[in-house]
């Protein structure tokens, strides 16, 4: 074991376009050598490394230099690491990886190191065995995550005294040549973390680590050595401002900075020379590398640069830590497992230590009981190792349980040391330490899972919330606006029942009204029986008057009484003076005149039944008349009692009421009118009839007058006639006068008869005329009343007050019962949407408890879903641990024999089948063990 220091690299890349765009320029100079760079920027910054490579190294040449012989190392049973460390974008993956592992100029070291392996493996003596190993892991955010095994994303750190640090549990693929390890590597790869940063589109936000563990057994004396060679792409140390990070890569950068920061730590504790104390174990990071950083590895840190200007901060204190890391001193030595005869010489050397450390305790015990006895002891005796060794036992004190011991007696089994005790300590501490990380792992894992639950469950709850908050706001709002709605309804019912007894109260009021209404009607019609009363009284007065006036102008009588009179006077005479008073002229004439009289009778009575026709026509007429009045009446009352009835029964017809009632003034005026104009014409027509008939009347008195100076001018004749002549004729005479006078007297009481029923006749027609004068005067007289009625002042006064009434109680009528009906409709209105709201509501609650319903069913889901990615995960663990990987090459160990032969189902071995038994045994049980 020798101290070696760490090789420490630099390698700057060419500016990227960021740096061009800011106007960044290269700023290195790097000596002939290769080994001092000089930053010229602000200031000027030298810087001296194991070697400098410039922007344009090809990767072959920066593997060749650095990295070669740490494959030669590990091959050879060294530890080795190499580790790539600088600002983000800076070309570490680049370096690392490389662009393409498949191209042959861009790949990294990571695949030349695997290729150069399996080169050394083939270059090997055929004597030597090889299995080779690969893990991949990223510490991302403080947690070890197998990147063969995502699923494991916290990893514990282990360390015992055989393995020293190791992760527990991380995946290691047994690979037999380098397609086998790029397709490993590149699943690994798909599953790290990457963002986009200002600096680097697809920056890696954790440390990756590839370990390659190479086994190399002596097939000839049976000793084995293995090497471990972790490659470490660390993640950028980065100023957070330039990246622009912000929320989760925030959080990581701030991880990755104090992870970086524990590996500046560790490295100055390492290089000041004064630390007692190595803080490995405050980060994973520093905890994993801590055999690659002074301990047992060769280890080679590469530092990537930026050439730029615009990062020139950056690369002086990438620089910086390389230069101090330059400084650390490890302590490489070959990991071996000793031979059979090695172990042997050894068992050996250790048996016959153990007997003379057996003999030693021994002395010092017989010195001991010596001295606790009292007695005491020549310096001489006193007992020392080097007595022992020498094997000079009689210098030793004399002790009664002491007896020198041989190399016979290694079958004894010797006291614990203290020296061993102290060792077992450790180890205990190790082991306790181990269960803690095993512990904090778990731990952590669930912490993460719970943290992990309590996020998505936050989520879930903040959702819910946001739900519940705007159901509950929606809620509010409808109860607000339900308990308004409800207010509405109250306040509409209340409007309504006061509506409800306005209206009653209007309808009292117009029941007041019709009572009122039918009150004056029964008046009027009482008025009006009262006034026809004394109205038909007057009439007969009237009548008998207007009769006897009529009577007295038209009766033809009495001068048919003085010409009756006459006639009778001198028939009287006759009879009195005898028949010789009258001649026989006036006898002629006075048969002329009773033939005139008799024909004027005849004419009369023609004239008679002539007006006894034209009155029954006038009859007639009057009937017509009467009928047409009564219609009119009739029609007027109907009106009358319609409009009343309309006004009584729509109060909407009430508007029209005025309207009705001109209209029915007028109608009833024009009525008036035509029937006063047919009147006014009849009575003009019965006026005429009636002169015509006072005319003829005229005529008959002049023709009675006429018949009476025919009567008086026979009486002269009859006075005059001489009496001689009347001896001879005065029987012929007296018989013919006798006949004439019977006749006459005779033909007088016919008159008298026809007279009687001549005036009979006339009288009643007179009573007619009179009845039908005044029944016009009649009509008239209604007509004026109804007039006066419609024009009266006071009942139009009244009328109109009525009216006014009536049309505001309509208008208030109608106001109530539109009110009414708009108020029904609103209440209607009010009532449905309420339904609504009601529905809305019931709806609501209904989704609210649908909600609450589906976050339980959703929780009894998400719990069965975790119990059943549980057992997933268990049974996952299970088949893990009885079939540990998914890539297929990765489950055996594939012995690969110096030479490149692979040992194929034990073809090749040179051991003995019990030994073959074995090594497979020590290598699968070792993978197992791994796991
Ligand atoms: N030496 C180089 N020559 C050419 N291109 C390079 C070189 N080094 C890096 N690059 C390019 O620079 C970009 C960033 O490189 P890379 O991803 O390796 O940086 P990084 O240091 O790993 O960044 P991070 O820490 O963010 O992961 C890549 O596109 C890469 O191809």
């Amino acid at each position: 074991m020798s101290g070696n220091n760490i090789k420490v690299v630099c390698r700057f890349r060419p500016q990227n376009s960021l740096e061009n765009r800011e106007g960044g320029v290269p700023i290195i100079s790097i000596d002939e050598e290769g080994t001092n760079v000089q930053l010229k920027g602000e200031a000027t910054n030298n810087f001296a490394f194991d070697k400098v490579f410039g922007m344009n190294t090809p990767q072959k040449d920066v593997f060749e230099y650095s990295i070669k012989s740490i494959v030669d190392d590990v091959t050879a049973g060294y530890n080795g690491t190499v580790f790539a460390y600088g600002q983000t974008g800076s070309g570490k993956t680049f370096t690392m990886m490389g662009a393409d592992i498949d191209d042959e100029n861009t790949k990294g070291i990571i695949p030349r190191i695997i290729e150069q392996i399996f080169t050394s493996i083939n270059d090997a003596p055929s004597n030597l065995e090889f299995t080779v190993k690969v893990s991949y892991m990223e510490i991302y955010m403080e947690k070890v995550r197998d990147l063969f095994n995502p699923s494991a994303d916290n990893l514990a750190i282990h360390e015992d005294k055989t393995r020293g640090v190791y992760v527990k549990d991380l995946c290691e693929i047994y690979v037999s040549n380098t397609a086998e390890v790029y397709l490993a590597m590149k699943n690994g790869s798909s599953n790290r973390v990457v963002a986009y940063t200002n600096m680097n589109a697809e920056s890696s936000r954790s440390h990756s680590i590839v370990v390659i563990t190479i086994t190399q057994k002596n097939l000839d004396t049976g000793a084995a050595k293995s090497g471990k060679l972790y490659l470490v792409d660390l993640a950028g140390s980065e100023k957070v401002g330039k990246t622009g990070a912000s929320g989760q890569t925030l959080e990581e950068a701030k991880k990755i900075n104090k992870s970086l920061t524990a590996l500046g730590m560790v490295i100055n504790s390492l290089t000041d020379g004064k630390s007692s104390h190595i803080p490995y174990r405050d980060s994973k990071l520093t905890r994993i590398l801590q055999e690659s950083l002074g301990g047992n590895s060769r280890t080679t840190l590469i530092i990537n640069c930026s050439p730029s200007s615009y990062n020139e901060a950056e690369s002086i204190s990438t620089l910086r830590f390389g230069m101090r890391a330059k400084s650390i001193k490890n302590k490489a030595k070959v990991n071996a497992d000793l031979s059979p005869a090695e172990l042997k010489a050894l068992l050996k050397k250790v048996k016959s230590e153990t007997i003379t450390f057996q003999t030693y305790i021994a002395a010092l015990e017989g010195e001991v009981s010596v001295w606790r006895n009292g007695k005491t002891l020549a310096e001489d005796k006193w007992v020392s190792l080097d007595k022992i060794n020498k094997g000079d036992f009689n210098a030793l004190p004399p002790a009664s349980n002491f007896k020198a011991l041989s190399v016979a007696d290694d079958s004894s089994r010797p006291t614990t040391p203290s020296v061993v005790l102290e060792k077992d300590e450790r180890e205990e501490l190790l082991k306790r330490e181990n269960e803690l990380m095993d512990q904090i792992a778990e731990k952590e894992t669930e912490l993460a899972n719970r943290e992990k639950l309590l996020e998505s469950l936050k989520e879930e709850m903040g959702y819910y919330k946001e739900q519940e908050a705007a159901v509950t706001k929606e809620n509010q709002q409808m109860t607000s606006e339900l308990s308004e709605l409800k207010l509405q309804l109250q306040k509409i019912s209340y409007e309504s029942k006061e509506n409800a007894i306005n209206v009653d109260s209007l309808k009292e009021a117009n029941q007041e009204l019709i009572v009122e209404l039918e009150e004056l009607k029964k008046n009027l019609v009482e008025v009006r029986l009262a006034h026809k009363d004394s109205t038909d009284n007057e009439k007969e007065k009237k009548k008998a008057q207007k009769l006897a006036q009529i009577m007295f102008k038209l009766d033809p009588s009495s001068e048919i009484n003085e010409k009756e009179r006459q006639i009778r006077d001198s028939l009287h005479k006759i009879e009195t003076e005898g028949h010789g008073s009258l001649s026989l002229e006036e006898l002629v004439s006075l048969r002329r005149d009773l033939v005139d009289s008799k024909i004027l009778l005849d004419q009369h009575a023609k004239t008679i039944t002539d007006i006894t026709q034209e009155k029954e026509i006038l009859d007639k007429r009057k009937l017509e008349l009467d009928g047409r009045l009564g219609k009119l009446e009739k029609e007027y009352e109907e009106l009358l009692d319609k409009t009343i009835a309309e006004e009584e029964v729509s109060a909407q017809k009430n508007a029209d009421m005025e309207q009705t009632l001109t209209n029915l003034k007028s109608k009833l005026e024009a009525q008036y009118a035509s029937k006063k104009e047919m009147q006014e014409k009849e009575v003009e027509d019965l006026k005429t009839e009636i002169s015509t008939k006072n005319d003829n009347l005229h005529k008959l008195t002049a023709s009675l007058s006429e018949l009476k100076d025919a009567n008086d001018q026979l009486q002269l004749a009859l006075s005059d006639q001489p009496m001689q002549n009347q001896n001879g004729d005065l029987t012929e005479r007296e018989k013919e006068l006798e006949r004439m006078r019977k006749s006459m007297a005779k033909e007088l009481a016919d008159f008298e008869t026809m007279k009687k029923v001549l005036m009979r006749d006339l009288q009643t027609r007179c009573e007619k005329v009179v009845e039908l004068e005044m029944s016009l005067d009649e009509t008239r007289e209604q007509y004026q009343n109804v007039l006066r009625a419609s024009n009266n002042k006071a009942q139009q006064k009244k009328m109109a007050f009525l009216e006014r009434n009536l049309e505001q109680l309509t208008n208030v009528q109608k106001q109530l019962v539109e009110q009414n009906s708009s108020l029904k409709k609103e209440v209607a209105i009010a009532e449905r949407k309420l339904i609504a709201r009601n529905e809305r509501i019931q709806s609501l609650e209904t989704l609210l408890q649908d909600a609450q319903d589906k976050l339980i069913n959703q929780n009894q889901k998400f719990e069965a879903q975790l119990q059943a990615v549980r057992e997933r995960l268990e049974q996952a663990r299970t088949q893990k641990s009885q079939s540990p990987m998914s890539l297929n090459f990765g489950r055996v160990a594939k012995p690969l024999r110096g030479g490149g032969a692979i040992v194929e189902n034990g073809e090749n071995s040179p051991t003995s089948p019990s030994e073959k038994r074995e090594k497979r045994n020590s290598w699968i049980p070792g993978f197992m063990g791994s796991r």
